[in-house]
């Protein structure tokens, strides 16, 4: 049996340089992972020449009926696409179960981190040529290439231009989502209905040597989907506000397109504190460590 962690992506700052032809935007992100997240487990079961993918997924999980209308799981299209470059044939089919953690559709990359961990597990399990699988990851969805490594990374590009950050000191992380779904595409479509404009990318600095360095940083950048977002679903002004004043909190913004928001704690236990008063008011709450 093989597990895998399929680790929540935080943007900690999301910057809207431009837009190519086809309407993808263009980004200048920095995405670190949180300790929480989905799992994936795999085993070996027989071939079944009746099923095309030669994978079967069974869901479970506390989000698990949030994925009850998607009818194109993200890891059954990942597996699709590692049939089309496998070099042999099947000795053995999967058996992959995902336990649904994460909120679905929260601006934390959950299915892009599902799609990436079953692409590691495939890539594992199949003969696969692994200089193949960032190619894959890229065609399955603009946030799936950071959630291959799942370390801290710039994202530019549509997302898929990858770089490294410097080294940044240990923090913990609040994550919280009032309970509602966001649609990606419509919160760029409200960026940009709001006559958003484009922004010069970032300079980031040789190091961040302690939080208060990364904090004041971060002060100077910002989330452009956020506006949009809290325009939409008023509810996240509230989580916004509420997880700003918690103690101990350094810093609170939204996640990618929202509507999950994050806030930043030197103390473990000040966040996980914040967690339990951010589950008070029915939210969903989770607190842990940065993956620094
Ligand atoms: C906004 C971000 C920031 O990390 O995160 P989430 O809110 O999804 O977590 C990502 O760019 C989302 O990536 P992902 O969710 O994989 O997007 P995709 O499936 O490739 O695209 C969904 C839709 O979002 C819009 N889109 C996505 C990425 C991008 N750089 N520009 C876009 O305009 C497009 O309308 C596209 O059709
Ligand atoms: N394994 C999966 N987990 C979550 N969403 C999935 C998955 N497979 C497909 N999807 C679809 O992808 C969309 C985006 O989901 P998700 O990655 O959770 O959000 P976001 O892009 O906001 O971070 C959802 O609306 C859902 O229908």
């Amino acid at each position: 049996m093989k597990r895998e962690k399929a680790h929540a992506k935080i943007n900690l700052y999301l910057h809207i340089t431009g837009r190519r032809d086809d309407g993808y935007h263009l980004l200048d992100s920095l995405a670190i992972f949180a300790a929480s997240g989905d799992e994936l487990t795999a085993s070996a079961a027989p071939l079944h020449k009746s099923h095309p993918d030669d994978v079967t997924l069974e869901i479970d999980g506390p989000f698990a009926d949030g994925l009850a209308d998607c009818d194109d799981n993200l890891i059954l299209r990942a597996a699709r696409s590692v049939k089309r470059v496998r070099t042999s044939g099947l000795a053995s089919g999967l058996l992959l179960t995902l336990t649904k953690n994460l909120p679905v559709a929260s601006g934390i990359g959950g299915g892009s981190a599902d799609a990436a961990a079953a692409l590691r597990i495939m890539a594992a399990h199949w003969e696969v040529d692994e200089a193949q699988i960032p190619a894959l990851a890229r065609e399955l969805g603009a946030d799936v290439p950071v959630c291959l490594k799942q370390r801290p990374a710039r994202m530019r590009g549509i997302g898929e231009d990858l770089s490294a950050v410097p080294a940044m000191p240990p923090f913990h992380l609040l994550l919280v989502n009032p309970g509602i779904a966001v649609s990606t595409p419509a919160i760029f479509t409200s960026w940009k209905a709001d006559h958003g404009r484009f922004r010069q990318e970032v300079e980031l600095p040789p190091a961040w040597p302690d939080l208060d360095a990364l904090i004041s940083f971060l002060n100077r950048t910002t989330n452009d989907l956020q506006d949009p977002a809290r325009a939409n679903y008023p509810v996240i002004d509230q989580v916004l506000t509420l997880t700003a004043s918690l103690p101990g909190c350094r810093m609170a913004r939204m996640s990618g397109s929202g509507a999950t928001c994050f806030g930043i704690f030197a103390a473990a236990e000040e966040a996980a504190q914040a967690a339990r008063q951010c589950r008070a008011k029915g939210w969903w709450a989770e607190a842990g460590p940065a993956l620094t």
